[in-house]
This record gives structure tokens, sequence and C-alpha cells, in this order.
């Protein structure tokens, strides 16, 4: 490192001191606490984008948004050249960086990775560091320290975007990156174009009819509700309204939103009795993520939740149907044929309910760990890969190889069979590539791809929701030192502390269809406990007793 660049550090960290006695970690999701500590984090974390930029020589981008929490909180995350999360393996030193004491400590650390890592700091080769934020006030003066630390690195440059949803941003560095328009408007025309594409494929006549084009939608009070205003606009044949946009004066994520909607099981503020029957879907705070409900009765507040689970079941049944089609004729030895690997990947909060159904379809299904950086590196192992978190962050992933394959045979079948089922099939999978976000979870491609498939196959919201009835669950948080519980075989089976997961599962041996399983969040210092059972009781009595178990083996007394 040239002594220019160090005294440029020096007086630019300077400015940022680190909180005291707090101890940051990257976490599932980048950095998040409440926004007044941060400004030091996220002055480092620009430092750290501004370096994958130059050790990757692409566009990078950074997040500024703490999702569905507390608007108070707020947080930090990069995206990678692919549009995905920063690669595990920065992580580690994501922490360090946050965590240095001094100016002088952190550049020793910078200086010692550039080496290791083979960064050369000389501003020969410019880079792009592409910045976003979400609707929350403190995200302005934290955008500013992002700003400051990519400044600090000569020839890195910081490209405001403004505020975007999460998915946005993502999107817009990856489509940097394979050299395609990568504007805002850019990417509401590629979102409404396709869905215009797979409603235009639907069958017409009777099918298409019986669905009713009204959806209301929670916007969180928060970006994904804004954005959706102007997305809804340039669409035809549905028709969105949007409530909690924030402009309301409601509260970002306050009794709204998907994360509420989902773990409450409630009607969000402003939806109530006038909405009984009528599709719904909520967002949460920076778009990411998206469940549907419906309000069953007046008498109550009460919901129908239509999970990421179901929403994945939809997405899969979909696909596969479309595969099927496109190969009805084909030899897949043949040369014109291709054996497309279909997988589905979920996490272990997956309502059994939707592993049971998805297997009898007879699709391949795989569990990873929790956090989408897991569930999205196995997705893209298939040809296409759809993952979906219970909670409703999920996409489908297709791979390059298949794309090519199906693009060619799309123009053959244009000329051999145009107009053809197979023909329109491989149109509709193309058109679901290019609605849905190929980086990252997006609420607002979900929304539509969700929209298209219901108009597809004529139905309503019921009927989605009858593929199978969820299995009751019950999820507790144990407050306890979260280190001390580690888990193996995506999270099922935790072996450590010993004996515990013995006492869990002659707990859960205790219930018809129990299980249960109990993990460290990477977002808050708590252990989760969940459970399933055959009756909401069952659920409820074996979520309790598993948490008393954690208590007794590690909470406060515990030796
Ligand atoms: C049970 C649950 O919903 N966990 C969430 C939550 O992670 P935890 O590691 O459980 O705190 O936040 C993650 C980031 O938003 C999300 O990916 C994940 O699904
Ligand atoms: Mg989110």
């Amino acid at each position: 490192m040239n002594e220019d660049q160090r005294l440029l550090f020096l007086s630019s960290s300077s400015h940022f001191p680190p909180p005291q006695g707090v101890k940051l970690s990257y976490g599932t999701s980048g950095f998040r606490a409440d926004a007044s500590i941060l400004q030091s984090t996220v002055y480092r974390v620009g430092i750290l984008a501004a370096l994958r930029a130059l050790k990757t020589q692409s566009v990078i981008g950074l997040m500024i948004t703490a999702s569905h929490n507390e608007v108070s909180d707020n947080g930090v995350k990069v995206a990678d050249p692919s549009g995905g999360m920063l690669s595990q393996d920065w992580e580690p030193f994501a922490d360090t960086l946050a965590n240095a004491r001094d100016p002088q400590h952190l550049v020793e650390l910078i200086a010692e990775f550039v080496q290791k890592e083979n960064i050369t700091l000389d501003g020969t080769k410019p880079v792009e560091i592409l910045l976003a934020r979400d609707t929350r006030p403190s995200g302005e003066f934290l955008l500013e320290a992002a700003k400051q630390g990519i400044s600090s690195i000569i020839g890195a440059v910081a490209l405001d975007m403004g505020i975007l949803t999460t998915p946005q941003l993502h999107w817009m560095v990856r489509a940097r990156n394979v050299g395609v328009k990568a504007s805002e408007t850019d990417y509401f025309k590629q979102l409404s174009s396709s869905f215009r594409c797979l409603v235009d494929l639907s069958p017409c006549g009777t099918h298409a009819n019986n669905v009713d084009d009204k959806l209301v939608v929670d916007g969180a009070n928060g970006v994904g509700g804004e954005k959706l205003e102007i997305l809804k606009t340039m669409l035809n044949g549905l028709a969105i309204e949007v409530r909690n946009s924030g402009k309301e004066g409601g509260v970002l994520n306050e009794g709204v939103g998907a994360d509420y909607v989902q773990k409450e099981k409630v009607v969000p503020f402003s939806f109530g009795s006038q909405d009984v029957g009528i599709r719904c879907a909520s967002l949460d705070g920076d778009a990411d993520r998206l469940v549907y409900f419906v309000v069953p009765s007046t008498s109550s507040n009460k919901i129908e939740l239509v999970d990421g689970d179901k929403i994945l079941s939809l997405f899969a049944i979909f696909i596969k149907e479309q595969l099927s089609i496109l190969n009805k004729e084909i030899d897949v030895k043949a040369k014109n044929g291709y054996q497309c690997h279909l997988g589905i990947v979920q996490t272990a909060y997956a309502n059994g309910a939707s592993t049971d159904y998805l297997k009898q379809l007879g699709l391949e299904v795989t569990f990873t760990p929790t956090g989408v950086k897991y569930l999205h590196e196995k997705a893209a192992e298939y040809d296409i890969g759809i993952y979906f978190e219970a909670n409703g962050h999920g996409t489908i992933l297709f791979s390059e190889q298949f794309l090519c394959w199906l693009k060619a045979r799309t123009t053959e079948l244009s000329d051999v069979a145009k107009g053809s089922e197979q023909h329109k099939a491989a149109l509709r999978l193309l058109a679901v590539s290019e609605l849905i976000n190929q980086a990252v979870g997006d609420a607002l491609s979900g929304v539509l791809l969700v929209e298209a498939i219901l108009k597809y196959m004529g139905w309503s919201i019921q009927r989605w929701n009858e593929l199978y009835q969820d299995l009751p669950s019950r999820q507790l948080k144990a407050i306890v030192d979260r280190r001390a519980v580690v888990t193996a075989n995506a999270e099922t089976v935790a072996v450590t502390p010993p004996g515990i997961q013995e006492a869990i599962n002659a707990e859960t041996a205790k219930h018809p269809r129990g299980r249960c399983f109990v993990r460290p969040s990477g977002t808050e210092d708590v252990i989760r406990v969940y459970a399933e059972a055959s009756s909401q009781d069952a659920a409820d009595n074996l979520a309790q007793s598993v948490a008393k178990l954690v208590d007794r083996f590690l909470g406060f007394g515990s030796s």
C-alpha cells in the first residue's frame, strides 16, 4: 500500500470511530443493529465493497437496509458481481474490519488483506460500487458513511442509485456485470413485459375468466409499496391496490409486512372485514419477501396464510408442467432433447406437509441451513432450481446451459411448430426466467409470477391454498447464549450441548407427526425453537417443552 493511500485511510477513518463495547458480526444477511451505532460499520463496509470490486474487477453493490426489523434499526450488506450475496469466504474479513478498534489497526488489517488477496491499490483500474437504501430515515446519513468508505480507496467510485428495494439493487449489479441495460426503468420494463408475455400465453377462455383480477398488497410502509405503485401502472389485466405504501403515515414494519403477517397470522393494519375472501399479499420492509393471505371471515382478525412453501409449490407445479409439455414428443437423448434437472431447495422451517406434497409430485427436494445464501448456492446447482424459505424469500434460478438450450429450442419450434403447445411452453419458461429475479428473491417479481400462474391455472387463492394443508406449527425463542448450540444436518440435529438432542427426541416422540429442532439465530442473540405436530395444541406444547429444555441445558443457573 503506498503512502498516499495509507494517509487517506488514516484521515478518513478517524471520522468514523467504532462503537464501544459492541461486537458486530456479518450474520445471515449483513450487519444489523440500532442505526445510531452503525456509521462506522457502514463506512467500513464501503471499504470492503470497494476492495471486493477491485478484487473481482466487477461492479459491486452495497445496500443499506434492515429489512423487516423495526424502523430504528438499520443494516448493510454487499452484493457480489453475480448479484448474489457476498462470497462467504469474505465474511470473516468483514467481521474483523467492522471490529477494528482504531484507524491504525484498520489500516494494518487492510494492508494485510490486500496483500493476501493480491489486490492492487494504485487506482489504475477504476471500479464502481452501486449504493442504495430503503426508506429508513437513518439511511441517508449511513449512505454518506458508505460513500466516504468507498472514496477512501483510490480508484473506487460510488454511484448512488437512491431508494430501491434490496432485490432491485442486486438485479442492477447483475445486469451491469452481464452487460445489459441496468436502470430502474429497465427493471420495471423487464418485469412488466415478461409478465405480459406470460399472461398472453395463458390458455384463453374459461380458465382466465375464473380468476379475479383484483389483488390487494400490504407494502409494509416501506420501499416495496412505493415501487409497486409505479410497476402496477405498467401492467395489463391485473388491478393492484397498494395499502401501507408508507405515504399514509404508518410506521415501517409496525403491525404490517410479510414478517408480521407470517409470524402472527393476523391481518396487517388497514386490512379487515372489507377484504374477506379477496386475494391479499404482503411484502417485507425491503421487498425481498412475499406471502399471500386471505381474510376468511368478518368475525376475527385471523388470516389464512399462504406462505413461502405454498408459493414454492405453485411455482414447482407450473415449471414441472411446462417441462413435461416441452418434452412431450422429444426423445431426451436425441439431438434436440435435454434432460432438465429440476431441484427444490427448502430449509428445516418448511412445513412438513409442503415437503410431503412436493415429494409426492416426484420432485427432488433438498435441505440447507437457514439463510438465503445457502439456499441460493444449492439451487444454482440445478438446471432449474427453485428455493424458498417458509417466510417468503425465494426465487427460481435457471442455469446458463439450460437457458442456452431453451433459446435454441424455442427458435427451432417457432420455425417448425409455431403456436403449438410445445412452443408455448418454451416461451413461458423463457418468460419466467426473465420475470423472476435471477440475482436474489424478489417480492415484486414474485407477485407477478404468482399472479400469472394463477391466471394460467384458472385458480382462486382458495384453490391454491388447498394444494395441501399445513401441519400446525409453533416458533419460540429462548434467550440464552446462542453460541452454545451447534447443529448438523441442515440444522435439524443439535450436536452440542451433549444430550440435548436426545431430550428433544424424547419430547418429540410424545406427539403424533411431531417434528422439532433448535438452532442459533443468525440475526438475533437467541436460540430459535420450531415445533410441528398434528394439532395446534400439540405443536404449542412441544415447542414450549423444548424451549424449557433449552433453558435447562443453557439458561441461567445451568452449569
Ligand atoms: C426462522 C426465520 O424466519 N429466520 C430468518 C432470519 O434468520 P435467523 O438466522 O433465524 O435469525 O432472518 C434471515 C434474514 O432475513 C432469514 O433468511 C431467515 O429465514
Ligand atoms: Mg427482507
